[in-house]
């Protein structure tokens, strides 16, 4: 049986064709996945089923009656709910009324909806009690809590918008349980995402995206993420290679362009070394040597300590260590008023909205100096050219350098965020999931930004969930429990793909 009917669907923004006469249907208990480039309209589309933007032209049905929602919350009421990855729920709300907060409630019992409620969260495997505040809810079970409520509205189709981009990968496990269950119970399930090979895994059929049309629609079956890759984005894509300890070259002008990094070769000189770290209630003992130009991958549980690994290296905790040694020096990771503090400074995609503000443009994202203060004719170009040849070479999609970024897809944002930072990256320095939500093109510019900074001697933490993206850009992983190191990885010995199962391996043993 049809459940979603998609017909002759566009949309426009500013001059820009996003979604060029779309068409697909969705069945009754199918999870169809959607995937496309960063700024390919995988958003866009699932807003417009959504509710929560119209489309331009085209029609849609729900079960084969006219469905036209005109608000998100409309599209609710007619059985379409949305997940998305970055939820704000008021952090006032229990878990219980944020459970139930698009549903009528009136002449329910408060214990009736909270022993519901205490089912729904069973349901989707989340651990926290109905009178728990959100706020004090770690922040990436958020989209639990939102697929429980879609689950309390009785949706009909349940939209995934990249939900998966921030678990790990037991989390995607069981992200995927409820997806199956949903799909059980006779729901639609729009998953979009751009961990191909995770996705696959769940998928019963998978619509690409490409250029506004739907260029591919094709079961799962018959797709592996390489050629699935190679989809999105109209032709072969290299396999990620792997990565070799960086040749390090000398040092350069702050503002000179970086060369193309010479061939690979070892270095041996130690940038960070720290011995015994501790966190109080949460790192009991963690050894680490980075050495320059090297790329260390650090991952775990959410309570494994890894996130404390990073925040005593940042000096955002108190820590403790026998030792911590930058370039030989000695360093504190609690700052004292003899010794300086270590405060590695750290990179996050989620802060303030991937780190850049929306509402400025791409071209003053891009550039740190003051223009309405440049009198330099001359610089001033030199500056303009920097940002386009940044734009092209990130393929950012935008008719404008005038663009306000908050108007880009988010995969571009990040990236035009990630450049950004890395431009003044020095060091040691710390990336919290430097490829989330990124493409497969998008990842491999990052792995090139990543590249170049560690050819001129930049040692770099990734601390990330996403075994592809560790697999991919480390050099060596840790896997973090119970607060310490419980494995390293070596990536140097093994293929990515044999990396990346290695990941998944060791950390869902150590979840
Ligand atoms: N409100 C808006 N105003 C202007 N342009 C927009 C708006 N929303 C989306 N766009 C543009 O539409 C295009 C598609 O964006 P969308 O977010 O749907 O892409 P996506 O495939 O979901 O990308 P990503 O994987 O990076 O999240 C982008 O070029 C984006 O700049």
């Amino acid at each position: 049986m049809t459940l979603l009917s998609v017909e002759g669907m566009t949309k426009s923004f500013g001059g820009r064709r996003v979604l060029r006469d779309v068409s697909f249907t969705i069945g009754a208990g199918e999870i169809v996945g959607l995937v496309g480039t960063n700024g390919a309209g995988k958003s866009t589309l699932g807003d417009i089923v959504s509710g929560i933007t119209p489309a331009d032209a085209g029609t849609m049905t729900l079960l084969g009656h006219p469905y036209a929602p005109l608000s998100a919350q409309d599209a609710c009421h007619l059985g379409v709910g949305v997940v998305e990855q970055l939820v704000t729920i008021d952090p006032e709300l229990t878990v219980a009324q944020a459970v139930f907060r698009g549903t009528p409630q009136a002449g329910r019992q408060q214990s009736e909806l909270r022993e519901q409620a205490r089912v729904l969260c069973r349901e989707v495997d989340l651990d926290a009690d109905p009178d728990d505040l959100v706020g004090e809810l770690p922040h990436f079970v958020h989209p639990l809590v939102e697929t429980a409520r879609v689950l309390a509205e009785d949706t009909r189709l349940v939209v995934l918008d990249e939900v998966s981009a921030v678990l790990l990968p037991s989390e995607v496990t069981r992200l995927h349980a409820v997806a199956a269950r949903l799909s059980r119970q006779g729901r639609g399930v729009l998953y979009i995402s751009h961990r191909l090979p995770e996705m696959l895994e769940v998928v019963d059929r998978v619509l690409v995206l490409r250029e506004g049309r739907i260029a591919l629609d094709r079961p799962s079956a018959s797709l592996d993420p390489v050629r699935l890759a190679g989809e999105t984005v109209g032709g072969p894509v290299s396999l990620p290679v792997r990565r070799q300890p960086a040749a390090l070259q000398s040092s350069r002008a702050e503002d000179a362009p970086l060369p193309a990094p010479a061939r690979p070769a070892r270095s041996d000189e130690v940038a960070l070394q720290v011995r015994n770290l501790r966190v109080p209630g949460a790192v009991e003992g963690v050894d680490l040597v980075l050495r320059r130009g090297e790329v260390v991958g650090l991952t775990g549980h959410r309570t494994s300590g890894v996130r404390e690994i990073a925040g005593a290296l940042t000096g955002e905790l108190p820590a403790l260590s026998d030792e911590a040694l930058l370039h030989g020096e000695p360093r504190l990771l609690t700052p004292s008023a003899d010794v300086e503090a270590l405060r590695l400074p750290a990179y996050r995609p989620d802060e303030d909205a991937y780190g850049v503000d929306p509402g400025e443009t791409i071209a003053r994202t891009l550039t740190d100096e003051p223009w309405g203060a440049l009198t330099d004719l001359r610089k001033e170009i030199a500056s303009l050219r920097r940002v386009i040849k940044t734009v092209h070479s990130l393929d950012v999609k935008t008719l404008s350098i005038r663009t306000s970024v908050g108007a880009l897809s988010g995969g571009d944002q990040h990236k035009l965020a990630l450049a950004r930072w890395m431009a003044s990256a020095r060091d040691v320095v710390v990336l919290h999931e430097p490829a989330r939500g990124l493409d497969v093109r998008a990842r491999q510019q990052v792995r090139q930004l990543l590249d170049e900074a560690t050819a001129h001697g930049t040692s770099v933490v990734v601390v990330s969930v996403d075994p592809d993206e560790l697999a991919d850009f480390c050099d060596r992983v840790g896997i973090v429990a119970d607060g310490r190191v419980a494995r390293w990885i070596d990536t140097g010995e093994l293929a990515v793909d044999a990396v990346r199962e290695r990941i998944v391996e060791a950390a869902t043993a150590a979840a």
